[in-house]
């Protein structure tokens, strides 16, 4: 019997089903795992009901307030029960009979900040959707600590000195009434250096890993420039009024085989700049974080590109000077309301060109890739957008990450439909990332018809390109004139794509599966039969 794929080894990736389709199979996402039997009238549905109902789920009135670890702490009873995940206090009391994983487990993250036991166990739950109504506010673990806004080697800015660099009066208020509210989170320092020539300045960002989010945003004056990096479930930031004006957008530069960023900015006039600028530190509000609490960013269409007959990739751009990068495997969410039921769908976002260098243009935009299903209320939605509609999209999630293929030779990936979005992101990265290293990259893609096929001329244009990248198409419905491979995943069509691996030898493979569940499952125990052990392979679940 094939076992499928470890829960370990998985991650939710693009098409989580949105929540309508999911009410009605009775899970937040589809997955048959360790669930346990919901109470009648316990379903996802029946909750969605409570929360539409007016009761008051957060047990304060509604009113959000700031919560302190000790106050956290004192809600951890089951008739009386808070938690925190990433930053946002909950009271999920009465979330608890209606948890799929019961209430034992949800019980042991209660009064406590339970971040990352939510992404060990389940890092793709929408927790946020699903517990809008129980928001208490937002967690606050230190209320003492100002955060250092740059490393010691820069000029720093006094107290006294910083409301005099904000650039209005308004700035200059609100800076004022913050002064005495330092309730941040403790934050690391991100460290820097920085250097230019004439025509361009370059500031080098010395990032943890290899998955920074990195967002960058640019004031309407062209001068105050904010870099927020977000890994590890912390943010790092970087706020400067520059020495002069500089062109929007800047480029962004991931350095190969390294865990540096560099943004290079390029200066309205060309000269000599004595310093990048003076430094600023800013609080929560100030950085853009929405006073909603909710992660989500308005979003403008700025332009749309046909794929083929259901599929067409959306270019979006925030509505100020601002855009931020997504890691390889992550995903953003769209939400919209329908007739008051609020339906979300996470998408990977691709690039423009899987063969071109993107301009720092490409770069400003987010790119998702949008198939339009019959029955499914978001797709068609997104679908028919215009350009300047406004949709409204998260910040990067994920637990993904790349080191565990970065010293393997060759790359193998599985995709079916549009489960190929986050191969666009593995691609890219095994190309231009870890360079030296990769040799070679095959995809191995399942679709039904050719007309299904997705960015089919990309595909070509970049194999033809680089010799390290093959495509081979498998189609389940071919009509008569296709000469290419027929039939679904199997056994045999897998061992045609793919060595088997000997678990004696070196690991040199690894390999990507993503696609409906039943495939990627099937792929799965496949895979473990074939040699493969769950440190060879990644499953992002569709
Ligand atoms: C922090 C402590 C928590 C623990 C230890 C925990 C544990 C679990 C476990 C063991 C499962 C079954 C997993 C499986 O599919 O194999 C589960 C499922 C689930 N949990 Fe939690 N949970 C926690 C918090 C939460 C919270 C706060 C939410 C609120 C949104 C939540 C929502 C869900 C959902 C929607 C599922 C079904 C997942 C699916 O269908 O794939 N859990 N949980």
């Amino acid at each position: 019997m094939l076992s499928p794929p470890t829960p370990t080894n998985a991650r939710k990736g693009t098409t989580v089903a949105p929540k309508i389709e999911t009410m009605q199979q009775g899970s937040a996402t589809g997955n048959p795992r360790n669930k346990v039997a919901l109470a009648p009238g316990h379903s996802l549905m029946d909750w969605i009901r409570l929360g539409n109902s007016g009761e008051d789920l957060t047990g304060v009135g509604g009113r959000l307030q700031d919560v302190t670890p000790e106050q956290l702490a004192r809600h951890c009873r089951r008739d009386d029960a808070w938690l925190a995940i990433r930053g946002n206090v909950y009271n999920v009391t009465p979330y608890m009979n209606f948890h799929p994983g019961g209430v034992e487990e949800l019980e042991r993250g209660i009064g406590t900040d339970a971040t990352k036991l939510f992404s060990q166990v389940h890092a793709w739950v929408n927790y946020d959707s699903i517990l809008k109504k129980c928001l208490v506010g937002r967690y606050r673990p230190r209320t003492t600590d100002s955060i250092p806004a740059t490393d010691g080697s820069s000029p720093s800015s006094s107290e006294v000195g910083l409301g005099a660099f904000l650039a209005t009066k308004e700035e200059k208020e609100k800076h004022n009434a913050n002064r005495n509210t330092p309730l941040q989170p403790p934050q690391k320092k991100l460290r820097y250096d920085w250097y230019e020539q004439e025509e361009r300045g370059s500031v080098v960002l010395y990032c943890q890993t290899q998955e920074p989010s990195i967002k960058v945003t640019l004031g309407d004056d062209n001068q105050n420039l904010t870099i927020v990096v977000s890994e590890k479930d912390a943010s790092q930031s970087l706020h400067f009024l520059l020495e002069n004006t500089i062109v929007w957008p800047p480029r962004l530069i991931q350095i190969p085989n390294s865990s540096k960023v560099e943004l290079q900015l390029k200066k309205v006039k060309p000269g000599h700049w004595k310093t990048l600028g003076l430094p600023i530190q800013k609080s929560d509000q100030e950085m853009g974080e929405p006073v909603s609490y909710s992660n989500y960013s308005k979003m403008k269409v700025s332009d749309i590109f046909s794929v083929n007959y259901n599929t067409k990739i959306l270019a979006l751009s925030y509505l100020e000077q601002s855009f931020s990068t997504t890691p390889v495997g992550h995903h953003v969410r769209v939400h919209n309301t329908f007739e008051g039921q609020e339906v979300e769908r996470c998408y990977t976002p691709i690039c423009k060109s899987m063969v071109d260098l993107p301009t720092e243009e490409d770069q400003a935009h987010l790119y998702l890739m949008i198939k339009e299903y019959k029955d499914g209320l978001l797709s068609s939605w997104l679908a028919t957008r215009s350009i300047d509609d406004i949709i409204e999209v998260s910040s990067s999630e994920g637990s993904f990450q790349t080191s565990c293929f970065t010293n393997r030779k060759e790359l193998y990936l599985f995709a079916a439909g549009t489960g190929f979005t986050p191969m666009v992101g593995v691609i890219n990265w095994a190309r231009r990332i870890i360079i030296g290293k990769c040799t070679k990259i095959s995809l191995t893609f399942f679709n039904r018809t050719e007309k299904d096929i997705l960015w089919r001329d990309e595909l070509d244009r970049l194999a033809q390109k680089d010799s390290r990248f093959t495509v081979s198409h498998v189609l389940s419905e071919a009509d008569e004139s296709w000469t290419g491979l027929r039939g679904r995943m199997d056994g045999e069509l897998l061992r045609s794509q793919l060595p088997s691996r000997n678990p004696q030898d070196d690991p040199k493979t690894f390999v990507f599966v993503c696609g409906p569940t039943a495939f990627t499952q099937l792929t799965g125990g496949l895979l473990s039969v074939m040699g493969y052990s769950n440190k060879d392979y990644h499953c992002f679940q569709g």
